[in-house]
């Protein structure tokens, strides 16, 4: 698969776990997050991200920042983009079943790496269902 990911300072350490296993999966990963801890504007990483995944280039992205609110209201501006927050394994599933997410958001500050990749691991293996599911987010588009 081909995944876009980014990153403020809030999150270079989680990104680095996350790109490695990804690599080692073999994923094709294109890597927009910033890899220190100095202070940046987190929506500079995540607009990248959600461009790859409204044109296409990307199957799913993966952004992360402090709290996650903020990278996550970002890239939900783009057209095609539903960015899920989540904390936890479970919230990452749902995201992929019910929402048809294709880009999580994860708060660096507030959750583990460990726990951050095993989000990673299931949202980008976890299947739509489809069903009422889909009508529900054909109905989140309000233009
Ligand atoms: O969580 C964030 C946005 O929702 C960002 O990671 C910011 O870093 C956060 O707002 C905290 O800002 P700070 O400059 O790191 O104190």
């Amino acid at each position: 698969m081909k995944i876009s990911i980014g990153n403020d300072h809030a999150g270079p350490s989680y990104k680095n776990v996350i790109v490695k296993f990804l690599k080692e999966a073999g994923h094709t990963v294109s890597n927009y997050g910033t890899d220190t801890p100095d202070s940046v504007d987190y929506p500079d990483f995540g607009h990248p991200v959600a461009t790859d995944v409204e044109e296409g280039k990307a199957d799913f992205g993966i952004v992360i920042c402090g709290s996650g609110n903020g990278i996550a209201m970002t890239v939900n501006k783009h057209q095609g983009v539903r960015a899920a927050l989540c904390w936890i394994k479970e919230i990452a599933i749902l995201a992929r079943e019910h929402n048809n997410a294709n880009v999580i958001a994860i708060p660096a500050r507030y959750t583990s790496e460990m726990q951050a990749l095993e989000m990673v691991k299931v949202f980008i293996t976890t299947e739509f269902e489809g069903g009422r599911h889909q009508r529900r987010v054909d109905k989140i588009a309000c233009n």
